[in-house]
């Protein structure tokens, strides 16, 4: 692992760090905020995934999450959105390739050899941060925004007893039935739609929900709400009864002011899970 900054933040310490992922057959770099408390020993860890066109760095220096993370001695890991490198495929559109991994394992050409976010985020990057840092893997919790909300929700439903709470800002909710999602999905996992579905957090919340608490927030003004569906994620939740907590945030439009200014709900919210029973 190398270390590419340390920087004092809020009492604890932002860093970043480059490592050999295997899942993704290249370097990855990740941010990871520690708490004052990590000085004493292992502290709960919020997962935040970030959207389409962000590195590890957008949330990092855009959300303020560090402030509310440090109140609630939690810490928080940003890791990148897809692979990178002279050596990974990519494409000229904004929404797929590098900077869009849509947190999936992609079985086909020419993203395959690469394009193994779902691995990385659910088993590689855990695992490290377990035997490189003082991360407690049994309090987890997990966020995004947009394609990150996409990839918090289905994680956490994919992955019964992982994480204790699920939140997501303006997550991509129905992704099999929209733009965000159609094309993405295709061109990683290929035509057959059967692949899709656990890629898809309106159809997993109709299978099978989530055991813990969910906080949604989508911005009423949002510019792209027509390629989010979040009507799709609320019927399902409605359907199913499941306890979650779903906002509409009027005036507020997709972007890193809208995530920065629910972030303390977002991590409070965490913060009782993590520290509960
Ligand atoms: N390039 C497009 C849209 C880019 C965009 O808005 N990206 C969002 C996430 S969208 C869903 O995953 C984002 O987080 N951007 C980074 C940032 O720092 O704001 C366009 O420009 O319209």
């Amino acid at each position: 692992m190398e270390t590419l900054s340390e920087n004092a933040c809020f009492g604890g310490v932002q860093g970043v760090y480059r490592h050999a992922s295997s899942a993704c057959q290249c370097d990855m770099t990740f941010g990871l905020f520690l708490p004052a408390e990590a000085k004493d020993g292992p502290v709960p860890v919020l997962w935040y995934l970030s959207g389409l066109t962000c590195t590890h760095e957008n949330a990092m220096t855009k959300a303020g999450a560090q402030a509310w993370a440090a109140e609630q001695g939690i810490a928080v890991v940003f890791p990148d959105t897809s692979p990178r490198g002279e050596g990974v495929a990519d494409h000229e559109d904004y929404d797929l390739g590098q900077g869009a991994g849509f947190y999936v394992n992609a079985t086909q050409a020419p993203w395959a050899p690469h394009f193994k976010m779902w691995d990385y985020v659910a088993e590689e990057l855990p695992g490290f941060l377990k035997e490189n840092f003082p991360i407690d893997g049994d309090r987890q919790a997990i966020t995004g925004h947009s394609m990150g909300g996409h990839g918090a929700l289905t994680l956490a439903m994919n992955l019964p007893g992982r994480f204790r709470s699920v939140s997501a800002f303006a997550p991509i909710s129905n992704p099999t039935r929209a733009d965000w999602g159609r094309k993405q999905l295709s061109a990683y996992l290929g035509d057959d739609e059967a692949a899709w579905a656990k890629h898809d957090a309106a159809l997993l919340m109709k299978e099978k929900g989530f055991d813990g608490p969910i906080l949604i927030d989508t911005g009423a003004n949002d510019q792209f709400i027509d390629l989010l569906r979040p009507e799709a994620l609320a019927s399902a939740i409605a359907e199913r009864r499941q306890q979650a907590t779903y906002r509409l945030q009027p005036g507020y439009d997709h972007s890193y002011f809208f995530v920065s200014t629910f972030m303390e709900d977002h991590i409070t919210f965490h913060a009782e899970a993590l520290y509960g029973d």
